[in-house]
């Protein structure tokens, strides 16, 4: 077998580095090589650590011919150069990167290890004991690893085959602990690097010669599968028997393994007292959802029994008055009951499904709250106070649909806590400063970020919380705003009269209808809004080509026609339909396109953001359009770019960073919970199977402002409207029914936090939990689960 092709020298300039990826590209003068190569320097790029200018490295990788700059090498793998012979390595370790090291000391200690001396030093450095002192020796060994570990460590981490930005991630974490964290417990990787999976860790364990059946594989395994629950399901937590089941299911099929229960019952109550789960009796929460619900129960508590402003009838008259007349508009009763309520809770959640008055009746409280506190409606006017009113949403078109219909500043809530992604940290963001927050599309809300958003609530601040409880719940998990509305203490108005009924308008009556569980019987017939189509899943991609033909011919734009789909895959799935309307409203031509995984982009492409970038302000769900697409030998990053605009605003992403953004000519209900389309067209067919829902439905109709296509089978219309998606299973609403009925248990966050603390501190043995005969297990009491709750094998 030929040798590795290897280029050895001096890093004479690091001209590109992306601290995110490692990526690098350096030029290198070349003192040694086994390639045929004549030239004094070679480009040398790809994943490299912190490498110095001046010093002599080896890397090893294949020769690529770069039509600009010529022949460059990628690499694979690199070490730091260290001299082999005694002389060069005496002059090495008594040269300026050792200092205290002189030529004698070095010269004792080559003699200690006259052979792989780097090596021997970084794993035995007690033998240099009578060489260096004490503290001499901890410096110089740290100067050595610092040189020398990193190489050395990634080197090793190599066999785990990892893509080596996640060996970056996972060696800037644990450092020089690396190697033995990973060779005791790899599990710790699940919950420390983001990209690895129990799956993968559980490979490396197998390596690593854990056994299948060790407590911390088990811990693990319960722990990903309480999370995964939740993400999958919405969940907030899992009944213990499940739990039980899915981890069984979990361990014993990624090994051939057989995993008895009670030992995972005893890892799970391991795990409650060591405060690493949390359980409610026999519901299990994973920590972060479990303190955010309870975070959430504190507060709402609080704010609601705050006393509120009074407004007495004829004061309260007077203000409607004045603003009836400044909107031109006539509020009917219950929307002026929730304009003083609003005036006078702390804590107001106004509902309703569309056309029925939301945004008319936040105008009106908007208004008649600046009458009743003299607050100037001029944001200009602050120049040195806070504006009094926050406006705020979980999307950035929501937002900025608010900012339009207000004309009042508006944001996203990333944006205005200064949250940056979406992840699970405990990173709760700036406080609010204000005395009105108004949330609207609060239906979209989970459980974290209702939590994060409700902690950032200052004392006086009278909180109004806007949404259609109808609307599919959050992506993430939990029902917040369905859930707050079944709780009687806080004060809400429903409003339910369709006031948006102009001639020839049907599609918010449509809505109702299927909101109230029903199709109407001219469900199929054509109006001058919207119209049906009836196709079989295979014809769908046909009829939604014929329509956006149609829809060119007349001169409209691509962007006004969005299509809404439950799910990605399939023939009339998203990413097929995607790619339909894709040459249809922007063909390839002669232009540039670039692949990223199954899709193309091109310039001038409709593209949806799938992920909160509040430092960029672009945020999951808004639509853009691709502006320009730069190879990567044009580009500063010498990565492939896209260059967008959403809205106006400019965001450029190098190839790393495309799984942020999919095509978006058609899209996912989900994805479309906040925007609105002036046409929309709905497919339903029955290999949507088990996504056809009612509220799904419900969202996508919704979204359509002026025309309506539904296309599908009338019978899969049917199904969805027949169906009411199963509730999600979550805590909030039994928590403010246990505080009503039993009192203010000591249950603060304050308590549970320091309850946590004290747990692990004083790592009570977790009681024997016996599995008998009859698979009944006894629980411990303090953790409240019940023996009968563990029953589950027959
Ligand atoms: N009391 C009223 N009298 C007359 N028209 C009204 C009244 N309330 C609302 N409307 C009108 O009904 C239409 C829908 O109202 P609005 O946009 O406030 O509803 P919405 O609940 O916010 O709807 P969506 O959720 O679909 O945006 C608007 O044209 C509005 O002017």
């Amino acid at each position: 077998m030929a040798d590795k092709l290897y280029f050895t020298g001096t890093i004479a300039a690091i001209f590109f580095s992306n601290p995110s990826n490692f990526y690098k590209v350096i030029l290198l003068e070349v003192t040694d090589t086994n390639a045929d190569f004549s030239d004094g320097e070679i480009v040398v790029n790809g994943i490299i650590g912190d490498v110095v200018e001046g010093d002599s490295y080896k890397f090893y990788g294949e020769l690529t011919n770069h039509p600009k700059y010529g022949e460059q090498l990628k690499v694979t793998t690199y070490e730091k150069n260290v001299p082999t012979s005694g002389a060069g390595l005496i002059k090495y370790l008594s040269s300026d990167h050792f200092p205290g090291i002189g030529q004698k000391t070095a010269e004792k200690i080559v003699a200690i290890f006259p052979e792989h001396t780097i090596d021997g030093i970084l794993d035995a450095p007690e033998r240099l004991s009578g060489v260096l002192t004490a503290e001499k020796l901890k410096a110089f060994v740290k100067r050595l690893s610092e040189n020398h570990g990193m190489e050395k460590i990634l080197s090793k981490l190599a066999k785990y085959e990892l893509p080596s930005k996640i060996n970056f991630q996972i060696y800037e974490l644990y450092k020089e602990d690396t190697l033995e964290i990973i060779k005791d417990n790899p599990y710790q990787l699940v919950f420390d690097i983001k990209g690895i999976g129990f799956k993968k860790a559980d490979k490396i364990a197998e390596e690593e010669g854990i056994s299948a059946t060790s407590d911390a594989r088990i811990q693990a395994g319960l722990i990903h599968t309480v999370l995964t629950n939740s993400l999958e399901l919405g969940d907030t937590y899992i009944e213990a028997k499940e739990l039980l089941e899915k981890t069984i299911d979990l361990l014993e099929s990624a090994r051939n393994v057989e995993i008895l229960s009670n030992q995972v019952v005893e890892n799970i109550n391991f795990l409650l007292s060591n405060g690493k789960l949390q359980a409610n009796e026999t519901k299990i929460f994973e920590n972060s959802l479990y303190f955010a619900e309870d975070g959430i129960h504190q507060r709402l508590n609080k704010l609601a029994n705050r006393i509120g402003e009074t407004v007495a009838a004829d004061k309260f008259n007077a203000i409607i008055q004045e603003v009836e007349a400044v909107l031109d508009i006539q509020y009917d009763d219950l929307q002026k009951e929730a304009i003083y309520k609003a005036l006078t809770q702390q804590f107001f959640i106004l509902t309703g499904g569309p056309g029925t008055g939301k945004t008319t009746v936040i105008k009106g409280i908007i208004r008649a709250y600046a009458a009743l506190h003299k607050v100037d409606l001029n944001p200009d006017n602050y120049t040195d106070d806070v504006f009094p009113i926050v406006q705020v949403a979980p999307t950035g078109r929501a937002a900025r649909r608010m900012n339009e219909l207000t004309g009042l500043p508006a944001a996203t809530i990333h944006r205005q806590l200064g949250l940056n992604s979406d992840d699970l940290e405990d990173d709760f963001g700036n406080d609010l400063s204000g005395s009105l927050l108004i949330v609207d599309e609060f239906s979209m809300v989970d459980t974290w970020l209702a939590n994060k958003l409700l902690a950032a609530i200052p004392p006086a601040m009278t909180v109004i919380l806007v949404g259609d409880a109808d609307q599919l719940p959050s992506v993430g998990p939990g029902q917040v705003f369905a859930d707050l509305l079944k709780i009687p203490d806080f004060a809400s108005v429903k409003l339910n009269k369709i006031f948006r009924q102009g001639e020839g308008s049907t599609i918010t009556n449509l809505a109702h209808d299927i909101k109230d569980g029903q199709l109407p019987p001219d469900f199929m017939a054509k109006k001058p809004d919207r119209s049906y189509i009836e196709s079989n899943a295979a014809n769908v991609p046909h009829y939604i080509g014929q329509i956006a033909s149609a829809w060119l011919k007349r001169g409209n734009d691509p962007f006004d026609l969005q299509v809404l789909i439950p799910m990605y895959k399939g023939v009339a799935g998203i990413n097929h339909v995607n790619q339909i309307l894709q040459n249809l409203f922007n063909p390839l031509e002669d232009r540039l396109e670039f692949a990223f995984q199954d899709t193309v982009f091109r310039q001038g492409d409709k593209v949806l953001h799938l992920v909160n970038e509040a430092a960029l302000d672009v945020f999951n769900g808004d639509i853009g359009e691709i502006t320009d697409i730069v190879p990567g030998k044009y580009t500063e990053s010498k990565q492939d770019e896209i260059v967008m605009s959403f809205d106006g605003n400019e965001v450029v992403y190098p190839r790393g960073e495309w799984y942020k953004i999919t095509l978006a000519y058609a899209m996912s209900i989900h994805k479309s919970q906040g925007s609105e389309f002036p046409s929309v067209i709905v497919p339903m067919v029955s290999s949507y199977s088990r996504m056809l829902e009612r509220n799904l439905l419900y969202t996508a109709i919704t979204r359509a402002k002026q025309s309506l296509i539904l296309l599908g089978e009338s019978k899969s219309f049917q199904t969805a409207v027949a169906r009411q998606g199963a509730n999600r299973k979550t805590y909030l609403v039994e928590r403010f029914g246990v505080i009503e009925n039993e009192g203010q248990a000591s249950e603060t966050v304050e308590n549970l936090e320091v309850k946590e603390d004290v747990g692990s501190e004083s790592v009570t043995a977790p009681e024997t939990y016996m599995l008998t005969e009859d698979n009944v297990m006894t629980i411990d009491p303090m953790i409240g689960l019940v023996a009968d709750d563990f029953a589950v094998f027959k």
